[in-house]
């Protein structure tokens, strides 16, 4: 049950509702036990055909329990739910809590159907734990405990049919049910998990499917995957409701054993004959309200892996002290004989890697494709930890660095910049939410994008704009972000050469004073650069300015003429 200790912990910090529903549920149950037990005893008397009057006070008895009743289920219902919602925005922060400091390892680990069948589907599950497990076996064993203690008064024989009916419908039933039922709800959760890994695959994929003419194959595909989890989810509901019936059959038959076991006291003359329909009607209520008990065990094992799956997570984050970043400076850098992999990797992408990076100075990282150059951003980022070796920011170990107070630091720009379904002005208000209309158009001036007016819509992954439209946007925003520190993952790959000098000129007359950190296959324009560091085959295999490489005439030097050559 280890798993749900977080869970308990999330429902415990609705300590105030959780009594309230305990307190108007015992009351609904006691009251509705009252009820019938009163118009059973009212049947019987009424029947002798007494005065009126000796029956009034338990005409009034039964009205004033009907009402009771009414108004405490209501209130039950009313504090149970409002409860169980507020549990739920707490599991889903606590699921972000845990999720968002590592967020890059988790999608090098989980894919994105399976979170998000995670953060709804779990979270769902969970809903059913203070609503069906946590709290009514309390409220239903007060209740019936609450019966036997009153019925033991009339006969310690009807007491105990009562408690070993109690037992059936509340511990015996239900976990045979448990038992028949493990299998198929670990089919339906993993079904599930399936059915969104493919879903998203399949949005994210659409377009390619599409021209690859593919799209009807994995369509089938995803349709029968559906029909297959529809089938699952039916067999288990099916189960649920074999598990409830059977648990009525066996409280009916407890009512019936009452019933026979009354009737024969009442022939013995052990119990007055008044009582016999009391008994009855209690039996036959406080039985049925027993009925949910079969699922309990069902949902707790729902429960319990929902709550295993969702905070699992957490033990990949590994809580440590942080401090934050106090400086708005630019900011300096140093890596000390790094080596990184990434998890499950078979070889490291980056092998011993020395570099340092002066605040307010300009650096390139140039080489062929895929030699390291933007793990090396990523972990100047603290995206992720090397294995080995040291990264240090202004000279901390940049572990013990507060992740935010670095990004708020540093203005990014990757090679794929996201962009938020709504409007220009919603994707630019993600650097500055201060930021006037008029600020933002000046800055949409500045990257050449002056045709498009804040309020623009922008759709989903900014589908509606162009590579080049997306960088530019990109670059907006890190403008308006106003920061002392560049890090560029190769920002205007997709604009064309004039745009580019434009945009680069401006570039570097705001960012004159700031550090830069330039990823780039363009090797031009870097004579501008204090230093440029070459990487191949994830080392760093040189380093220095531009005129010191020329002269080394090693990779950048051979680089510059196979650049050459191809220009002409
Ligand atoms: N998430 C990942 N998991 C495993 N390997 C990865 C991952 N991301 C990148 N790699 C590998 O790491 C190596 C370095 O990648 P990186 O993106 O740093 O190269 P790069 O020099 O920036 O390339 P490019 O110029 O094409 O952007 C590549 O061999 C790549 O296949």
């Amino acid at each position: 049950m280890k798993e749900l200790t977080t869970v308990v912990k999330l429902v415990a910090k609705e300590r105030r509702d959780i009594w309230l529903s305990i307190f108007f549920g015992v009351l609904a149950g006691l009251t509705t036990v009252g009820l019938f037990g009163a118009s059973g005893y009212l049947i019987s008397k009424a029947a002798l055909t007494p005065p009126l009057y000796t029956l009034i006070i338990v005409i009034a008895m039964v009205k004033l329990f009907g009402f009771i009743r009414g108004l405490g289920r209501y209130a039950e219902r009313l504090f149970s739910h409002r409860a169980t919602f507020t549990i739920l925005s707490h599991i889903r922060t606590r699921f972000f809590d845990v999720l968002e400091p590592r967020v890059p390892q988790i999608f090098q680990k989980y894919r994105s159907g399976d979170l998000l069948s995670r953060v709804i589907g779990d979270v769902e599950s969970l809903q059913n734990f203070f609503l069906r497990v946590y709290y009514p076996p309390i409220v239903l064993v007060i209740v019936f405990l609450s019966t036997i203690l009153f019925t033991a008064f009339f006969s310690w024989m009807l007491a105990l049919i009562f408690f070993l009916g109690l037992i059936m419908v509340s511990v015996i039933i239900p976990l045979f049910m448990a038992s028949r039922q493990r299998k198929s709800q670990q089919s339906v959760r993993e079904g599930r998990g399936e059915l969104s890994v493919a879903l998203t695959e399949w949005m994210y994929g659409f377009r390619d499917l599409k021209i690859y003419q593919r799209l009807k194959k994995q369509e089938e595909e995803l349709a029968s995957s559906m029909n297959e989890h529809e089938k699952q989810q039916e067999r288990q509901q099916l189960q649920i409701v074999h598990g409830q019936s059977l648990n009525t059959f066996v409280a009916l038959t407890a009512t019936w054993v009452v019933t026979a076991a009354s009737v024969w006291l009442v022939q013995a003359g052990d119990m007055d004959g008044l009582f016999l329909a009391m008994f009855i009607m209690i039996s036959l209520m406080v039985f049925e309200d027993a009925g949910p008990m079969a699922t309990v065990p069902v949902y707790l094992e729902d429960n319990r892996h929902a709550a295993e799956r969702l905070f699992s997570l957490e033990e990949e984050s590994s809580p440590r002290t942080v401090e934050p970043l106090e400086t708005d400076a630019p900011l300096s850098f140093a890596m000390e004989r790094v080596t990184y992999s990434f998890p499950e990797a078979p070889a490291p992408v980056l092998r011993d890697i020395s570099l340092s990076i002066p605040a307010g100075s300009k650096t390139a990282i140039i080489g062929a494709s895929g030699s390291g150059k933007s793990t090396v951003s990523q972990l100047l980022l603290a995206m992720d930890e090397a294995q080995d070796g040291r990264v240090s920011v202004n000279g901390k170990d940049i572990v013990g660095v507060e992740q935010g107070s670095l990004w708020d630091r540093v203005n990014v720009i990757l090679q794929e910049n996201h962009f938020f379904y709504g409007t220009i002005k919603d994707n630019l208000a993600i650097a500055d939410d201060t930021a006037t209309g008029e600020a933002m158009n000046e800055v949409l001036e500045k990257v050449q994008l002056a045709h498009f007016s804040p309020e623009d819509r922008v759709e989903e992954r900014g589908d509606n704009l162009s590579g080049g439209e997306k960088q530019r946007l990109a670059l907006a925003r890190a403008y308006l972000k106003q920061s002392h520190t560049w890090l560029l993952d190769e920002p205007f790959s997709s604009v064309d050469a004039l745009t580019q000098a434009e945009l680069s000129e401006d570039f570097w007359k705001v960012a004159a004073e700031d550090t830069v950190v330039l990823i780039s296959h363009n090797l031009k324009g870097l004579e501008r650069m204090d230093q440029i560091i070459v990487m191949d085959h994830g080392e760093l295999v040189e380093a220095g300015n531009y005129d010191e490489l020329m002269e080394k005439k090693g990779h950048f030097y051979e680089l510059k003429q196979v650049e050459r050559e191809i220009v002409g």
